[in-house]
């Protein structure tokens, strides 16, 4: 890792550019005091063949050296399992932009299904019906993002009455064969940080870095009412929470549960910053600053 001292923006930029010039690496990590962040936000240095990611939220303590440091994106994985509302979709996204690497949503894939179960009206406590739906399902995997049937789904799926029938068809032992093979088959062959409720327990089983992502139920309860995605109160979300965690905790097929290599974090105390900094700290092996 290099250490320059911040004097001025452009002579700043100078020295970045004499330093990785003829240098081989994928991502060229940077962490500047919090002062700089906006210009790092706002202007990536742009180079014939490198990336720049600005990790602005990397920073413990703040002083006038920008840290860069060049790595090399070899084909790694992440697996982040927890609860509904425990943060993982947020940190998985960022972090796979800090990273440069490919994020699966795992749980998309339940509620899609459960998505098309809820429109086409079906039983869901039929799993041989729920099969059904599931076998006309043409799944791809785009921009990190999954397409269902040529359709990316979006909003259409985090409603509370999706959250629950997903949580409903995902304990059929059939739904998950079938989603874990082609869950495996996306993430093989590339860096990638999956989240899901048995993404280290059973789909990554090899992983190269495990989370468990905790937070109490009341916490997860307020952040989901404040996404306002529906009109449900805060009582019905704190309840079907706690149904929640129950279904998926308790089920006979691949339960939520902290797989024994996994780093556990509750993040009841710490803002969105602070548990992407931990993370990405233990993936690059050491205090990237
Ligand atoms: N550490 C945190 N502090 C405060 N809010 C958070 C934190 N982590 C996540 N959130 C918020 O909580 C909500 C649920 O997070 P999300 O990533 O969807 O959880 P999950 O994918 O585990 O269900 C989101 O609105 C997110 O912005
Ligand atoms: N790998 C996974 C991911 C999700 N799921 C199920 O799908 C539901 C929705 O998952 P999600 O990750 O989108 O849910 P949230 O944590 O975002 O609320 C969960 O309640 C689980 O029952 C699962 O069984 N296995």
């Amino acid at each position: 890792m290099k250490k320059i001292k911040y004097e001025n923006e452009s002579k700043l930029y100078d020295d970045i550019n004499e330093y990785i010039k003829d240098k081989n690496f994928d991502i060229l990590l940077i962490s500047t005091p919090r002062v700089m962040k906006e210009i790092f936000d706002d202007r990536l240095i742009k180079t014939n063949k490198n990336i720049l990611i600005s990790s602005r939220m990397l920073r413990k303590n703040d002083d006038d050296n920008v840290y860069i440091e060049l790595i090399n994106n070899d084909v790694y994985s992440v697996t982040v399992d927890g609860p509904s509302g425990s943060g993982k979709s947020t940190v998985c996204k960022l972090i796979s932009n800090i990273l440069n690497i490919e994020y699966l949503d795992t749980g998309s894939m339940y509620r899609s299904l459960a998505y098309f179960c809820l429109k086409e009206n079906i039983n869901l406590e039929d799993e041989e019906e729920v099969m059904h739906v599931l076998n006309n399902f043409e799944i791809t995997f785009e921009s990190s993002k999954i397409k269902v049937n040529g359709e990316f789904l979006r909003d259409k799926i985090r409603t509370n009455d999706v959250s629950m029938a997903a949580s409903k068809v995902s304990t059929y032992y059939s739904v998950r064969e079938r989603l874990v093979e082609i869950q495996r088959q996306i993430a093989s062959n590339k860096a990638i940080i999956i989240d899901g409720r048995d993404a280290g327990t059973n789909i990554l089983k090899n992983a190269d870095y495990k989370f468990y992502l905790d937070a109490s139920p009341e916490v997860r309860a307020k952040r989901r009412f404040n996404e306002q995605k529906d009109d449900s109160s805060y009582e019905t979300i704190l309840k079907d929470i706690k149904l929640r965690d129950e279904q998926d905790k308790n089920r006979k097929y691949a339960p939520l549960k902290r797989a024994e290599d996994a780093v556990y974090i509750n993040s009841d105390d710490m803002n969105i910053d602070e548990v992407v900094e931990k993370i990405i700290e233990i993936i690059r092996g050491r205090n990237v600053l």
